[in-house]
């Protein structure tokens, strides 16, 4: 498992490492040789290596980086910005020790100094790092732009300037760098979009400063690896199918059938030793041709019985519940029978969460574990938030309404967030645009419901595993195909990989 920490956290962590008694001039030492290190790995043309340097840490970093260049033989040309009296005490201290080297030194202090990057055939980013606080304006803006412009590969200290750490929102104007070398661990801002796309390739350097034990969980941010897998349990060689545990998926409406067949046939991939899918009687031929081992349980929308879903919930240890489900009166009954009776582990997808915003006087806090896995339109409706704030405060609109909800929230976007109440929350990377395909969505949903019938009473790492192997499958589906070729369907063939 690797974690992730927000600024306020490596702020926290930077701290806690100098009072250890490391000395902040030792981390800066250790953060530019890692920068030039990475550098020397790529074997770029340092004939004229350029390091733009800001007032505060991030711009020592650049200082000693360049420092460290000349001490090699290499000439650096460092060019300096913002207002020398608001230089931090370590960037002072690194512009002292840079004066005693052959390195040129360039203040700028109006566009026409940029002309001084041209020559560039490796530029480092130290303008802002962690710290930074508003949008670029004025030179620091023209800068960016300037830079962006360049012909040469670009190295990022830390995070590229003006993304912002903590959202990946572009602050203004941001680096478009090819390579971020970053300190401890990875910063969220550095895998959500956009920031992502401006941090290029992304290297994690350890620099002698620890993840503080006592910080605020929300931030920290766990992110699943595939060894993280281990944690499901191994199956049992003589067990039955009842052992791997019923899953009942109450999907698919009178003109929903693909919802209905991708989700419970995801749900037998992840390893469920039985499903059966609750549905519309119009489904029940292609159902019984799609997916011939799962049981189907079908309703009239003229006569529909409350008796018949209650014996199937009954059957049932795992209820998915929504992908096509409609949101029409039959759906909306459905609903609340599920709602009003439940008290197995369950998923919550699509239109329940669509009926759920559309009738809000049914939203309670469940007394069943519950995770609910929303688009991001679904979580503007069902939060009543707009899709833009969504977008860029993702982590802290979710982490926050587990909490107050009791459920844990799978938010799936690019990057889907994973929060469980008062709990743990998760940034998932795996994936690409190949799971942007209708069905996708529901594939996640059977995956989920699968892994909790794996571990019930885990709902929260059933959500962050279910997350990643289907960004996993994404990936893998796109190797053989190509991204822009991948259907829904694809990705149930790479479950397998997982189970
Ligand atoms: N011991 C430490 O504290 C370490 C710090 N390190 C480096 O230090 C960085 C953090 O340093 P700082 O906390 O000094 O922060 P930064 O260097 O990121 O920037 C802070 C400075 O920029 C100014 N600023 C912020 N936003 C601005 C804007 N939009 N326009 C103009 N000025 C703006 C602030 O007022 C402040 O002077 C890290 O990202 C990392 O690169 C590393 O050397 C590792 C060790
Ligand atoms: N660009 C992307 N990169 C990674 N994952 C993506 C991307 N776009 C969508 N996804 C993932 O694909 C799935 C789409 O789900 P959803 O929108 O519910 O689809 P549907 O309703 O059509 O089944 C989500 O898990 C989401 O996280
Ligand atoms: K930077």
């Amino acid at each position: 498992m690797r974690v992730f920490l927000d600024a306020a956290a490596c702020k926290q962590a930077d701290e806690e490492a100098m009072q250890r008694g490391i000395p902040s001039p030792v981390l800066m030492e250790r953060a530019a040789y890692s920068v030039v290190e990475e550098i020397r790995k790529r074997e770029f043309d340092l004939s004229c290596p350029v390091v733009l340097c800001g007032t505060g840490n991030n711009g020592g970093d650049g200082a000693a980086a360049a420092r460290i260049l000349s001490e090699m033989g290499y000439r650096p040309r460092v060019l300096l910005f913002g207002d020398p009296e608001k230089y931090s005490d370590q960037m002072k201290l690194q512009l002292h020790i840079l004066s005693s080297c052959p390195a040129e030194v360039i203040r700028c202090s109006k566009e026409e100094d940029l002309k001084a990057c041209d020559s560039a055939t490796v530029l480092i980013d130290a303008l802002f790092g962690i710290g930074l606080h508003r949008d670029l304006t004025g030179l620091f803006a023209e800068a960016v732009r300037y830079v962006n412009h360049l012909d040469c590969p670009v190295i990022a200290v830390d995070i590229p300037s003006g993304v912002n750490t903590d959202t990946g929102v572009v602050c203004g104007a941001a680096i478009k760098a090819s390579l971020t070398v970053t300190f401890t661990c990875g910063k969220p801002g550095l895998f959500l979009f956009p920031g992502t796309v401006y941090a290029g390739e992304v290297v994690i350097r350890e620099i002698g400063i620890r993840i503080p034990e006592n910080l605020d969980r929300r931030r920290k941010l766990y992110n699943v690896e595939e060894s993280d897998l281990c944690v499901l349990p191994e199956r049992d060689e003589s067990g039955n199918k009842g052992t791997f545990r019923k899953v009942l998926c109450i999907t698919g409406s009178p003109d929903i059938c693909g919802a209905a067949f991708l989700s419970a046939k995801a749900a037998l991939r992840t390893g469920v030793g039985m499903v059966k899918i609750y549905t519309s009687e119009n489904n029940r031929i292609p159902l019984n041709t799609l997916v011939p081992e799962a049981l189907l349980s079908v309703y009239s929308e003229k006569q529909w019985e409350e008796d018949q879903l209650l014996r199937d919930m009954d059957w049932a240890d795992i209820i998915l519940v929504g992908c096509g489900l409609g949101t029409g009166k039959t759906a909306l009954k459905i609903l609340k029978t599920f709602l009003d009776h439940n008290h197995k582990p369950a998923v919550m997808d699509a239109d329940a969460l669509n009926l759920l915003a559309e009738h809000r006087e049914l939203m309670r806090q469940p007394d069943f574990p519950c995770i609910i896995t929303p688009h991001i339109g679904e979580l503007s409706r069902l939060l009543e938030v707009s899709v833009q704030d969504l977008k860029e405060n993702l982590i802290s609109i979710v982490s926050r309404s587990a909490d107050e909800s009791g459920v844990v929230f799978l938010a799936k976007d690019a990057r889907s967030v994973v929060a469980e109440p008062n709990g743990r929350v998760y940034l998932t990377t795996s994936g690409n645009s190949a799971l942007a395909t209708a069905g996708s969505g529901d594939v996640l949903a059977g995956i989920t419901a699968g892994l909790l019938a794996r571990v019930p009473e885990h709902p929260l790492a059933a959500a962050a595993l279910s997350a990643f192997i289907h960004g996993r499958c994404g990936t893998l589906a796109a190797e053989d195909r190509s991204e822009a070729s991948v259907n829904a369907a694809d990705l149930l063939d790479y479950i397998q990989r997982f189970s």
